[in-house]
């Protein structure tokens, strides 16, 4: 990654930072199948990106939006973009999900160190901009932050057993463990040094951004907050229709939301045009 650690922050003091949303939709979708990104797929009447772009660009925490779109589908996210009107960029994803993390930071090289990103999965369509506000109101104290939900579940660790089959490892007390979503939001200056020191780690393997930071960073704590629960990762068939109910059920019952729904683009130009 070009990164000059010397660069100074992008806004002069007291102004406050450049906030960037990159929607990372590089995957292939390969547990839900059906050959097509599973971020394309219909949900309510929209494909899943839509709906997790839109809740972006209604936020008015968020000043611009990038997309990371698996490089044969790019056209599709073009015009998902095109409707949405508030994407400044569609840009190929990389050949896993860390690598477009690294794209969307690269993307982002203009921006200072004091500037924020946001880092969010496509195939999370029901991500509010609510939680998106929470997550940059936190990075005002914070140079990473994490929206985790508390597990319901106690959560085991299993290994290979004697006989091959799994067998229960170890029990973590359940109070102090979280199923962690996206968005994910960082000072660049936070992010930018942790992924340079991860890709000089021949041995990297992650699977969020929080835990680069936290793995490579021990020093830079990771603020965790409150997510939602109904913030799912679309991950196999059976997610679309749980989904699908959930934003109907939203629709019905929550019109005070701030909403990711078609607006989204309204509530966009009337953020520009306030701020002049
Ligand atoms: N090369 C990749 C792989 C994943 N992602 C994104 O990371 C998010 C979470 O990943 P996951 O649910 O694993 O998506 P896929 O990789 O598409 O799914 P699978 O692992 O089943 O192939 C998704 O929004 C996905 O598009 C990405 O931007 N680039
Ligand atoms: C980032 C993430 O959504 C947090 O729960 C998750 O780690 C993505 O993992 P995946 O293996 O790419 O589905």
């Amino acid at each position: 990654m070009q990164v000059d650690p010397a660069s100074p922050a992008h806004a002069p003091a007291g102004a406050r930072p450049h906030v960037t949303a990159a929607v990372l939709a590089g995957g292939v979708g390969a547990r839900m199948g059906g050959g097509r990104p599973k971020q394309l797929l219909p949900l309510a009447g929209r494909p899943v990106l839509e709906h997790a772009a839109a809740a972006f660009c209604a936020a008015p925490e968020v000043d611009d939006v990038i997309v990371l779109m698996v490089p044969e589908h790019r056209a599709e996210a073009e015009e998902i973009a095109a409707r949405l009107g508030g994407v400044s960029a569609v840009l190929p994803g990389g050949a896993s999900r860390t690598e477009t993390s690294v794209a969307a930071l690269r993307a982002l090289e203009h921006r200072g160190d004091g500037d924020l990103v946001l880092l969010h999965d496509a195939a999370r369509p029901l991500v509010t901009p609510g939680v998106v506000g929470a997550c940059v109101g936190a990075l005002a104290s914070a140079g990473a932050v994490g929206v985790a939900v508390p597990s319901g579940d106690t959560v085991v660790e299993v290994s290979a057993g004697s006989g091959g089959a799994e067998v229960l490892r170890d029990v973590p007390p359940r109070s102090s463990l979280r199923r962690m979503q996206t968005p994910q939001g960082f000072r660049l200056g936070v992010v930018r040094r942790a992924y340079r020191k991860a890709l000089a780690d021949p041995a990297l393997v992650a699977t969020d951004d929080c835990g680069v930071v936290l793995r490579y960073l021990p020093e830079e704590e990771v603020r965790i907050i409150a997510g939602d629960e109904a913030n799912i990762k679309v991950t196999n068939p059976g997610d679309v229709e749980i989904a699908e109910t959930l934003l109907r059920l939203r629709e019905q019952g929550a019109a005070g939301d701030g909403g990711s729904g078609p607006d989204a683009a309204g509530t966009r130009d009337r953020r520009r045009e306030s701020r002049g």
